[in-house]
């Protein structure tokens, strides 16, 4: 099922948490939903889930709002971050209620736990859960209803490297069967692991409605080092259209948009002498951050924006 948003804001006050986000997800594959802290994701995917209501704009799953669906735990499954099982009931138990208003059977309730990994675990408080494991009973509920749409916010919160391929894979089987994976996070890496679509936002705004192969090729730039004592007659020699060059410490230079290779060969044909040429490929965690740089809420003390 489809999830569409048209023209989706979110004000909270004089604060605007969602700023007119027009996008759409589609069933069959892992859509990213990527953006810094505060960008905006959780309120989005409150309003996908109808637990808060637009300032203006429409959101929609399979063409209607959400609460229009009947049974909406068969037809959406969702994990959002703040914890809602009693701390005094089991998983088992708070999986159970759950199913019950939803006239889900018990042998449903015993396959989710089995599928998320808690069948040892079934009977204890959830209130003593470590945050993995309350993580694996929150996606428990999600998947209870063998919903066609699946929204999850932050799934790898709280989990180990063991936990976090778990969710990888479940992640990309969920999407294999056809259904619709909506999941956000903070983390380009993992994302561009699990997703192949990615649709990134900062400060409530669209900032980029891409797939990931597209995302990779446009920041697959390399970026060069080099030092040499005679730094500022490189950077003449180097200057051509789509070359970037700026200082780093005395006699260090950054570039981008030439290589390595070709950078050796103008220093050696003008007798340059180069003390260091050292190529670094651009991460996607770079590419992120650069992309959401304008828009990070809070900039971490001391660095120099
Ligand atoms: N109920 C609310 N009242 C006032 N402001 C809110 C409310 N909910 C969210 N906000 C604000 O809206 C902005 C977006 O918050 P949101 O939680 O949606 O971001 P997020 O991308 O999910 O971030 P995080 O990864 O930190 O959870 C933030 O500045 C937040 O402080």
């Amino acid at each position: 099922m489809t999830i569409e948003a048209r023209g989706l804001t979110k004000r909270y006050g004089g604060k605007t948490a969602v700023d007119d986000l027009t996008f759409t997800v589609r069933p069959g594959t892992v859509t990213g939903f990527l953006g810094p802290n505060g960008a905006g994701k959780s309120t989005t995917m409150r309003l996908i889930l109808g637990l808060d209501a637009p300032t203006s704009g429409t959101v929609t799953v399979a063409g209607r709002p959400y609460a229009a669906h009947r049974a909406p735990l068969t037809e959406v499954g969702a994990l959002l971050e703040a914890r809602s099982v009693h701390p005094g009931r089991s998983a088992y138990g708070h999986l159970l209620a759950l199913a019950h208003t939803h006239g889900i059977g018990r042998s449903r309730v015993a396959e989710v736990i089995e599928a998320v990994g808690l069948t040892e675990v079934a009977h204890r408080r959830a209130g003593g859960f470590s945050l993995g494991m309350g993580q694996r009973l929150g996606i428990a509920a999600a998947l209870l209803g063998d919903p066609a749409t699946v929204i999850l916010d932050e799934p790898v919160n709280g989990l180990d490297p063991e936990g976090v391929l778990w969710i990888r894979t479940l992640l990309k089987r969920l999407a294999a069967e056809g259904r619709t994976v909506f999941v956000s996070s903070h983390l380009m890496g993992e994302m561009a692991l699990t997703a192949e679509h990615l649709i990134i936002v900062g400060r409530g705004r669209l900032l980029a409605d891409t797939t990931v192969e597209e995302f990779v090729r446009s920041a697959g730039r390399d970026e060069v080092t080099l030092r040499s004592p005679q730094a500022g007659r490189l950077r003449e020699l180097l200057a051509g259209p789509g070359v970037e060059i700026s200082g780093g410490g005395p006699g260090e230079l950054t570039v981008t948009g030439t290589g390595a290779p070709d950078i050796g060969l103008t220093a050696a044909t003008h007798g340059v002498p180069l003390f260091e040429l050292t190529p670094r490929r651009v991460s996607l965690e770079d590419a992120f951050m650069e992309l959401t740089r304008e828009s990070v809420e809070y900039h971490a003390q001391g660095v120099a924006a």
